[in-house]
């Protein structure tokens, strides 16, 4: 008899929540009892309104957050088959570094002018990253920043620029080609097209789509659901820290739709569907209410949704099953 087991995913996030302790006694919940799993060989793309937690969630995976962040919850992060995982919020500052960052997990940042060294030319950078993380030299490493720069769009004549001479897609291009060079199984692209005309657009989204289809994982954040409709597998939409609806793309962005009504919401903004902001705005995450975040906003909320759904079937919604007709 044979028994075949699905293979662990790359990624699994289990009951992450962060928290900023901040000046004066305010507690700010950005992220709330997220839980997902990513495989290699997947996209899926993170998607919701500004500040509803998404760069926050990037920021523990990475081990990015500043001194007040308080981090809660598990993210097990697979590096090879037999391998025990590395549990990301609970490793130090030297596995991170060492073992993580670049090697294991890229990022592509959501403000790259802060990433890139303001002092060094985007081609010494790429350069440096290649010697570190592939140990080329010389002549080849001539070649390979070239072709890392290509791969991102990145023009060859704009590669002795400093940061600061870059324009805000051309340093968006650069912190893409630092992100790409160490072919890390996990790649983290926070608005990876912010900034970039539709073309590049195009051309970054393809690049980061063979990332994924070369047998590696990709956690996208967009605020551009047009992107996310192109390259993701999976959608997890979010609203006041918590993941509201996780489902598979196709039926999200296709036909049924989604069940979630905030993600509904979000579809129905968009200026190639109805083009109707949904009204009303999130709540501030420092007086979070004890039920359902969206419930002030919903046309389908009632008495229950003072209770806090739990995602269920891929929605946190008391609402669902009934199709997203509102
Ligand atoms: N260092 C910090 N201290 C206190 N609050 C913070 C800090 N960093 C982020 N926040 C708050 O956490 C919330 C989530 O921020 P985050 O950057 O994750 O939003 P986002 O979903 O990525 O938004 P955008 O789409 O605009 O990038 C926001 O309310 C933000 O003000
Ligand atoms: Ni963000």
């Amino acid at each position: 008899m044979t028994t075949t087991t699905a293979p662990a995913p790359l990624l699994s996030v289990r009951g992450l929540a962060v928290r900023f302790l901040m000046p004066g006694g305010a507690d700010i919940a950005a992220v709330n009892d997220v839980s997902f799993d990513l495989s290699a060989g997947e996209c899926l793309a993170l998607v919701g309104e500004s500040g509803c937690g998404k760069s926050v969630l990037a920021g523990a995976l990475l081990g990015l957050l500043p001194g007040n962040a308080r981090t809660r919850g598990s993210a097990l992060l697979s590096s090879e088959p037999g391998v025990v995982p590395i549990d990301l919020p609970a490793a130090d500052e030297r596995t991170l570094a060492r073992t993580v960052r670049g090697r294991l997990l890229g990022l592509v940042p959501q403000s790259p002018a802060g990433h890139l060294t303001p002092v060094r030319t985007v081609r010494s950078q790429l350069r440096e990253t290649i010697r570190a993380l592939h140990g080329t030299r010389g002549r080849d490493l001539a070649a390979a920043t070239e072709a890392a720069a290509e791969r991102a769009a990145f023009p060859a004549d704009h590669l002795d620029r400093y940061p600061h001479q870059l324009s805000g897609g051309l340093a968006q291009r650069a912190a893409t080609a630092l992100a790409l060079v160490g072919d890390a199984p996990l790649l983290i692209a926070d608005e990876p097209t912010t900034g970039l005309d539709r073309d590049l657009v195009a051309r970054t989204v393809g690049e980061l789509r063979r990332h994924t289809d070369e047998g590696r994982a990709l956690l996208v954040i967009t605020h551009d659901l047009a992107a996310a409709e192109r390259i993701a597998d999976r959608v997890a939409v979010m609203y006041a820290g918590r993941i509201v609806e996780l489902t598979d793309a196709a039926p999200f962005f296709g036909t049924p739709g989604p069940r979630h009504p905030y993600a509904a919401g979000l579809l129905r903004a968009l200026p190639e569907r109805d083009f109707t902001p949904i009204p009303g705005q999130p709540p501030g995450l420092d007086a979070l209410p004890a039920g359902c975040a969206f419930a002030p906003r919903c046309p389908r909320a009632t008495a229950v949704c003072a209770e806090p759904p739990d995602l269920i079937d891929g929605t946190a919604c008391h609402h669902v099953p009934e199709p997203a007709d509102v």
